[in-house]
């Protein structure tokens, strides 16, 4: 595993999957939630999966998934990890790892300090945290929008767990991010895109060397 692990979010043609591959990164997220323009079928997120290198992860993104939709997700055979990124409770998170025999990521809203505190709450439920943004009451995602937080609320925090840092990450900040957080693993969508749902090339060459140069 290199130094810093880089997902790149929301993936959903050939070429994207093929830049980020080229460019290191070390997982590639597959989002499967309707209300998102990155929206993959499980059809579609097994033709592309299949198509990644084993050693790159493929994460699929989902939000407060049913047993129905985990199942035929976990049926394609393609994925390394389930992102839960709603608001699934410890308890939902350890049955999710436990039913479907995949490492569970949770991902955390974060707001203030005591949100991060909270996630406390899943160690021994999922496999790794994700501290992304809160967005906003009635927003019509809860990730994927390209908004970030106070980076340095999570200054001096320890975390006894595996985690990575998602939310506004872009060419122009993933250094500064990296450098004030120390996070061990970076996740972007939007910041790599030239329209919603539009996944940049170039964008994405960029954010990887950008980050593995920081
Ligand atoms: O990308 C989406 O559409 C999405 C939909 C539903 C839940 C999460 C989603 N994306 C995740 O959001 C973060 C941050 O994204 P951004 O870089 O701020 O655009 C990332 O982890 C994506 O996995």
């Amino acid at each position: 595993m290199p130094r810093l692990a880089i997902k790149i979010c929301g993936l959903s043609t050939l070429d994207a999957i093929g830049a980020a591959v080229r460019a290191g990164a070390t997982h590639l997220g597959f989002v499967h939630f309707a209300e998102s323009p990155r929206h993959v079928e499980a059809d579609q997120l097994r033709a592309l999966a299949s198509t990644v290198p084993t050693h790159v992860e493929r994460v699929a993104v989902l939000v407060d998934p049913t047993d129905e939709t985990l199942a035929e997700l976990a049926a394609t055979k393609t994925l390394t990890a389930l992102q839960l990124h709603g608001k699934e409770s410890p308890e939902r998170a350890a049955a999710i790892a436990k039913r479907f025999e995949l490492p569970v990521w949770k991902a955390i809203s974060v707001k203030t300090r005591a949100d991060i505190d909270a996630a406390k709450a899943y160690a021994g439920a999922a496999d790794f945290l994700l501290f992304d943004a809160k967005t906003p009451d009635g927003a019509a995602l809860p990730g994927g929008m390209g908004l970030r937080f106070d980076w340095t609320l999570l200054r001096g925090v320890p975390i006894s767990m595996p985690w990575g840092l998602s939310g506004g990450l872009g060419i122009d900040n993933v250094a500064e991010a990296i450098r004030i957080t120390g996070a061990p693993m970076i996740d972007v969508s939007s910041g790599v895109e030239s329209a919603p749902g539009i996944k940049s090339v170039d964008k994405i060459m960029a954010f990887c060397k950008a980050a593995q140069q920081s």
